[in-house]
């Protein structure tokens, strides 16, 4: 029998597929959508849920907001921190993971949300650490431009190390509820941490009570060498992007060797590759839908202005025609070579045509095939999930079924996902470690 894998769903709190022929019409800002989208994946044993944030809208597609508010790209969109606390009430065992950047926080009010979510999702809350890549953003909180990427990552080191500490400036058992002498909160099991970094300085204790996890779970995405080592010393389950079954290999084994390392036990990181299946009832009609929504001038514009906003590059610069020159940047690197696929002489208008796949072939077809195919895929990478995205930017209840109805009970059946949560409530890090 093989192993099972683990499923996660990459999302965020925006605007829905809503002009498409199977669309919900644009409108999901009560939270239902996304709730209902929630419930699904539960029925089909999810670990978790992410919601993805950013903190600005973009014009670095052409040095303009057109591209952005007209298709709604990277915004319009909600605060993941309520969604998360509607979507931790409607369901009981699903794992729900927020956004909240190291750069727009200051750490004690993180710490704090932090632990209230927890407490609201009774242990399934996690929190994705990110340390935010556009300047843009950073304009929005005060600055002139971000910080370079080694020091956001330094910040971040430390911002990690201040709000463990005010989460355990609580200690467990520091609330006892005794009648008898009407006791709340034993004051000695509570203290402050009087911390002082080269960053942040925070006296505490937390004015909230310890959660269940103690700390949310950490999910992470970096993708440069240094984002590796911060999510591979910090981070329970990481999440990547990589194109092909090499590239993800790598990854893995090199987040495995670097946590090592550290001193961790690399089993106790769950690295998530972002797949986007395009399923349909048979692998004709699942490439004609791909190219339904792939061959137009506007889903080469939203890939384009899509990249460029996560790394502040204008793609309307290049030639469709050719290769792009090999580039940095002081945003998501990671994001952006898994896009640029360098050494394989691509032109952009293939990168383009590439991104609805994220350049993993066999992932367009029936529920069965593409089943077998992840299957195939997570023998080689040796671990651990998959995140599912939608292929074409804005996710509908059409996709959210076909993937929760078509591919989880095929991968059901073949024993590669979870058929069932068992009784016994859990926190989401023992989720994640359960295989
Ligand atoms: C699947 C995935 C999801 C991400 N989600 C976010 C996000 O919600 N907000 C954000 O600011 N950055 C997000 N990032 C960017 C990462 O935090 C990170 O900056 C990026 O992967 C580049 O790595 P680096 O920081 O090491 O260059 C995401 C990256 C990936 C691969």
């Amino acid at each position: 029998m093989p192993k099972p894998f683990h499923l996660a769903w990459f999302m965020n709190f925006s605007v829905d597929e809503w002009n498409a022929p199977f669309s919900a019409g644009g409108d999901p800002w009560t939270g239902e959508f996304y709730i209902d989208m929630a419930k699904a994946m539960e029925r089909a044993c999810f670990d978790y849920i992410m919601i993805e944030d950013t903190l600005m809208i973009a014009d670095a597609y052409g040095d303009s907001m057109e591209a952005y508010l007209k298709y709604a790209l990277m915004g319009p969109k909600g605060d993941p921190a309520p969604l998360a606390a509607m979507i931790a009430n409607h369901t009981s065992k699903l794992g729900v993971v927020a956004t909240l950047s190291t750069m727009a926080y200051p750490p004690f009010m993180l710490a704090r949300l932090c632990s209230t979510l927890d407490s609201i999702a009774q242990g399934r809350f996690g929190w994705n650490i990110v340390t935010t890549g556009e300047n843009h953003a950073a304009r929005n909180f005060g600055m002139d431009e971000l910080p370079p990427r080694q020091m956001r990552y330094d910040m971040a080191d430390e911002y990690v190390a201040l709000v463990k500490q005010l989460w355990d400036s609580w200690s467990p058992g520091a609330v006892v509820r005794d009648r008898a002498t009407d006791t709340y909160v034993d004051h000695a099991k509570v203290k402050p941490i009087d911390f002082e970094g080269r960053f942040y300085k925070c006296r505490g204790p937390l004015n909230c009570v310890r959660s269940p996890q103690g700390r949310p779970t950490f999910v992470q995405a970096g993708g440069s060498p240094r984002g590796r080592q911060f999510a591979a010393e910090t981070a329970d389950s990481i999440i990547a992007a990589a194109s092909g079954t090499k590239a993800m290999k790598e990854y893995r084994d090199d987040i495995r060797r670097r946590a090592a390392e550290a001193g961790r036990d690399p089993d106790d990181i769950k690295v998530f590759f972002i797949v986007t299946p395009v399923l349909a009832e048979t692998e004709a009609m699942a490439k004609e839908k791909l190219a339904f929504y792939t061959s137009t001038e506007a889903f080469m514009v939203k890939v384009l202005a899509q990249i460029s906003s996560v790394t502040d590059i204008d793609f309307s610069r290049f030639s469709l025609d050719e290769e792009l020159p090999r580039m940095t940047t002081n945003g998501e690197q990671g994001s952006l070579e898994a896009f640029a696929q360098w050494g394989t002489g691509k032109t952009l208008r293939q990168l383009v045509a590439d991104r609805a796949t994220r350049g993993l072939d066999g992932i367009v077809g029936t529920p069965a095939a593409v089943a077998r195919r992840l299957g195939e895929v997570m023998e080689e990478v040796g671990g651990d999930g998959f995140l599912i995205t939608s292929p074409f930017q804005k996710v509908s209840r059409q996709y959210v079924t076909e993937i929760c109805e078509g591919l989880v009970p095929e991968l059901q059946r073949l024993g590669l996902a979870r058929t069932s949560y068992g009784d016994a409530p859990m926190h989401l890090r023992d989720r994640l470690r359960e295989f």
